[in-house]
Parts: structure tokens; C-alpha cells; sequence
């Protein structure tokens, strides 16, 4: 679930993309890029890590200009460990092209063979987001006439993206010499949000994942981009907007809602603090049917993301809220760390347990989602451990029972705590005295409550419905055996020696 954010301003913008990437920084831990375009010259410098490790002052001078694109990754092709596969991308034609990408394909390999034999182009990394800027910049070096762009061939060469591609993207570029493009798929499954502000008496704009980037920044709200629209804003500010794909649905991804996203962002015209609110509310409803006896003493929420889901479903039921496991601020989030033992060991160093909250209590801990149970499995053993009576373990999310191919790394079955176990066998596998899922229906509704307007959402990781409806047994299998956690191309040391086509790597050392 990567961030992406793209700023055309009225005078520099590296300390704007930094400040940014800071605030996205929960959409992607493993690496970082910025570049940054002044006259025809883009200045780029990425890497691998988080922001601030990623960023120094010598690297932050060079990127000079007033407008800029900006990623934080989270892989969900090729590999974490891949500096080649470190956003922003770059091709050379038409005119020099960078892009940054949040989602992932689901037609990458008929792409790349089509791309070989019809486009003459070549790929040379695994990741499906060099695939959509080669896409994109063959269908805009066939729309260009002369050596001028018009404007009509961008909106066209995104028209043929959306013909061409499927499954999820949210995108920024920037065109050599002319502006920034965004985009965002037919479904609208990636968020991508437009911020403005006044700069020197013309609009500044910028492109955010998520709002929160814009509050941080001093831009505000003007509007989402729409699902199958375009968007290209010149570098002298000129904005201008088309719709560019035939068919559109409004379904954005509801572990946006969940999980991704931060609490203070607006997604979709809905909040995601008062969604989670509403989700705590419903989820209450639920434990008071299942549960009639209510012998809880105490309410905890598993910090961080599960905090006001926790405090409404307390409220909701009447029930004493503590906090009963204490979180290590320096330590990431570690679902999106790539590989499972880093991820188990991550648990035990980010939560430890307040003992006296525990001793002698029946509790109930609260977690926005049960994925592949590394979280839950070590807390409530934390929680016995502090002496508490009985462990309910509530989630604020149904089961995920599905892979998600549309930007979330988890691609196989075996690997989800939920497959093939009934609730009763789920409780057994993670040590509590039971569970409690929230229902799919009660999870759409809890965001629907909030923005009316949202109808439809990309659901696939709990029901199985892939929206795009491209997605069979074999895809999947297929995706199973390249990216379970055996299969990785992390585990493989040859490809972090792929080299890297984008970035001056010796300069970068250099620097
Ligand atoms: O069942 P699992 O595979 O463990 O995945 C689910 C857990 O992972 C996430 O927490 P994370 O530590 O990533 O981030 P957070 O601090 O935002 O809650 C999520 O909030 C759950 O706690
Ligand atoms: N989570 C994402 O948005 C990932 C983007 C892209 N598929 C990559 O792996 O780099
Ligand atoms: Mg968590």
C-alpha cells in the first residue's frame, strides 16, 4: 500500500515532498524516492529504508525545481530488498517520463510479453509499476505530433492506460518539460486525493494519497480524483481534469478504512477516524448478541490502529477502556515488514503489556483486523502471561480469508490465519476463549454511515469478489507459488543485484 504524492508549486518543492512522505509514512516502510523537475532536468534521488534514513541535506540540495513526485514503498511485486524497484520510475521517451505507483496490476506478465513483442520496450525489473510507465509512455510517444504535446494526447494515452491495464493504480508522473499527470483506475480502488493552496498569486497543487499530506502541508481539500479520470496540471499551473475510461465504478478498498490509512485522513469524502468509530460501535452490537453473558471486565485496544474502534465498542457496551499494552514508538507497523520472522520478532519488541491491568480480569482485546494472526497469537499469550482470567479477542474487520491482488502483500491462502478454520478453531489457534468478527455487511455499512455517497466497495480479501473481474483459480495459484513467503525474490540474492536503470547508483554512493 504505498504513498504517492506529486506537487506542482510556484517555488520549491524537495522540502514539501519530504515533509510529505513523512505523513505517508505508514503506507510503506521499505524505501523512499523523490524527484524533482526544474526547467527539462529531473533530479532524483531514492533508496531503500525509511524516509529520514533514505533523505540527507546533501540529497535534498540537489533536488531542485518547483515541481515534484514523491513514494513510499510497500512492494506487492518483485521484492522489498530491490533498490532497482525503488520509486519513482523513469524512461527516457517521449520527452522523459517519472511515475510513481500505489496498487498493483493483475495483467503485469501479458503486458511485459506484449510490451517485448509489439512496443519494442524492455522491462527490466519485476516490478509491475516500471510495466504502467512503459505503458503509459508508449501510448504518449503515439499520440505526439511534431515535438509539441497537447494536451488532447496525454487524456488519450491515459484513455489507452485504462484500456490496457487492469486491476489497481493510483498515479503521479511528471512529463519532461510540460507538467504532472495523475490518474486512478476505472474502480477506484487506490485513493488519490487533490489538495490547493495560493502561491505567488497562482494555484499551487498537490496529489496525496491521502489528505492527511495536505493538512500537513498547508494545502487544502479540493476534491478526489476521480475513478478513470485524468489530470494534468502544467508546470506554469494550469489544471485541467477529463474523464478518460468508458466504465466506472466507485469501489475503494475497505482495509483503507481498516488498516491503511491514518486515522486523520478523508478518504472518499469519508473519514477514516469516524468510519473506525462506527465500525467499534457496530462491532459492540455484535459482542452483545454473541456474547450475552458480557462477563468483561475491561475493553484494550492492540495499539495502534485499532485505538477508536476500541473506544467506541467500550462506550458502546458500557465497559471500563484501558490501555493495556504499551507501544514502542520506534518500531514500524509490522504487518507491511516483508517476511514472517521479522514480522513475529517485530510483535514482541513493539507491545508489552501493563501487568496490573490484566491480573485477575476478564478482558477483551480489540484489533482492527486478524490477518495472518502474528499479532494476535503473541498478545493474548502477553495478555495469560499478565495473569488476566479469560481473552476475548474481538476484530473490528471480518475474516480475511482471501488473497488481495490489488496492493496489499498478502498473496496466499495458507498464509491467512482464517483459511479453512471456523471461528471456534481460529480461537483454539491464537489461545482465546473466543472470537469475534465483525460482519462483512456491518463493515461496509460503517463506512457508508459516514459518506453516504460511497456504495460499493472493493471487498475481495474478506468475501473472495475480485472486482476486476480478471482474477482466476490459476492467477491466483500462480501468484501463490512467486510471492508466498517461500517464494519471494528476497529470498534470492541475484535479483538485489539487478541493476538499477533509473539512478546513478555510484553518484548516489558518492553523495
Ligand atoms: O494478524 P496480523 O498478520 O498480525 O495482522 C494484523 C495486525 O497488523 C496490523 O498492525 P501493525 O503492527 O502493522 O500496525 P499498527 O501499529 O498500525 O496497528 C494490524 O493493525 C493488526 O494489529
Ligand atoms: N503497495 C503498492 O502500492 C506497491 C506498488 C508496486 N506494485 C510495487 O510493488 O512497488
Ligand atoms: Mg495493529
Amino acid at each position: 500500500m504505498c504513498g504517492i504524492l506529486g506537487v506542482v508549486g510556484q517555488s520549491p518543492v524537495n522540502q514539501l515532498l519530504y515533509d510529505g512522505l513523512q505523513v505517508l509514512q505508514h503506507r510503506g516502510q521499505d524505501a523512499a524516492g523523490i524527484v524533482t523537475s526544474s526547467g527539462k532536468t529531473f533530479h532524483m534521488h531514492k533508496g531503500s529504508g525509511m524516509v529520514r534514513d533514505v533523505f540527507r541535506t546533501r540529497n535534498m540540495r540537489s533536488l531542485m525545481g518547483n515541481a515534484g513526485i514523491a513514494h513510499v514503498r510497500y512492494p506487492t511485486a518483485g521484492s522489498a530488498s530491490s533498490l532497482a524497484e525503488a520509486q519513482p520510475f523513469y524512461v527516457n521517451s517521449p520527452f522523459g517520463i517519472v511515475l510513481a505507483h500505489n496498487g498493483n496490476l493483475t495483467n503485469t506478465e501479458e503486458l511485459k510479453a506484449d510490451m517485448f513483442r509489439h512496443d519494442l520496450r524492455h522491462i527490466n525489473t519485476n516490478s509491475d509499476s516500471e510495466v504502467l510507465l512503459n505503458v503509459f509512455a508508449h501510448e504518449l510517444a503515439a499520440r505526439v505530433e511534431g515535438f509539441e504535446l497537447s494536451v488532447e494526447a496525454i487524456f488519450g494515452a491515459i484513455e489507452a492506460v485504462h484500456r490496457r491495464v487492469r486491476g489497481a493504480y493510483a498515479v503521479v508522473a511528471l512529463i519532461a518539460g510540460y507538467g504532472l499527470v495523475a490518474f486512478r483506475d476505472p474502480n477506484g480502488i487506490r485513493p488519490l486525493v487533490i489538495g490547493s493552496t495560493q502561491g505567488s498569486g497562482k494555484t499551487e497543487y498537490m496529489f496525496a494519497s491521502e489528505s492527511v499530506a495536505l493538512d500537513c502541508s498547508g494545502f487544502s481539500i479540493l476534491r478526489d480524483v476521480e475513478p478513470g479520470e485524468g489530470v494534468f496540471v502544467s508546470f506554469d499551473g494550469d489544471f485541467h481534469a477529463r474523464p478518460c475510461a468508458k466504465e466506472v465504478r466507485h469501489a475503494p478498498c475497505l482495509f483503507e478504512y481498516v488498516y491503511f490509512a491514518r486515522p486523520d485522513s478523508v478518504i472518499d469524502g469519508a473519514s477514516v477516524y469516524q468510519s473506525r468509530i462506527v465500525m467499534g460501535e457496530k462491532l459492540g452490537e455484535k459482542i452483545r448478541r454473541v456474547l450475552p453473558a458480557l462477563d468483561i471486565d475491561v475493553v484494550m485496544p492492540i495499539p495502534d490502529t485499532s485505538r477508536p474502534s476500541a473506544l467506541a465498542l467500550a462506550n458502546s457496551l458500557g465497559l471500563p477502556y484501558r490501555e493495556g499494552f504499551i507501544k514502542n514508538r520506534y518500531i514500524g507497523r509490522t504487518f507491511i515488514m516483508p517476511g514472517q520472522a521479522v514480522r513475529k520478532k517485530s510483535v514482541r519488541q513493539k507491545l508489552n503489556p501493563v501487568a496490573c491491568e490484566f491480573k485477575d480480569r476478564n478482558v477483551l482485546l480489540v484489533d482492527d483486523s486478524i490477518v495472518r494472526g502474528t499479532t494476535s497469537k503473541e498478545i493474548v499469550q502477553m495478555a495469560r502471561d499478565a495473569g488476566a482470567r479469560k481473552v476475548y479477542f474481538a476484530s473490528a474487520a471480518p475474516a480475511v480469508r482471501f488473497p488481495n491482488v490489488y496492493g496489499i502483500d498478502m498473496p496466499t491462502r495458507a498464509e491467512l490465519l482464517a483459511t479453512g478454520r471456523t471461528e471456534q478453531e481460529i480461537a483454539e489457534e491464537i489461545g482465546a476463549d473466543a472470537v469475534i468478527y465483525q460482519d462483512l455487511a456491518a463493515l461496509q455499512e460503517a463506512v457508508h454511515s459516514v459518506n453516504p455517497k460511497l456504495h460499493e466497495f472493493e471487498t475481495s480479501c474478506f468475501d473472495g469478489r475480485y472486482i476486476t473481474g480478471d482474477i482466476t483459480a490459476a492467477y491466483l495459484d500462480a501468484i501463490e507459488c512467486a510471492r508466498g513467503d517461500g517464494g519471494k525474490k528476497d529470498e534470492n540474492p541475484v535479483s538485489t543485484q539487478m541493476i538499477d536503470l533509473n539512478l546513478n547508483v555510484a553518484e548516489q554512493n558518492l553523495m
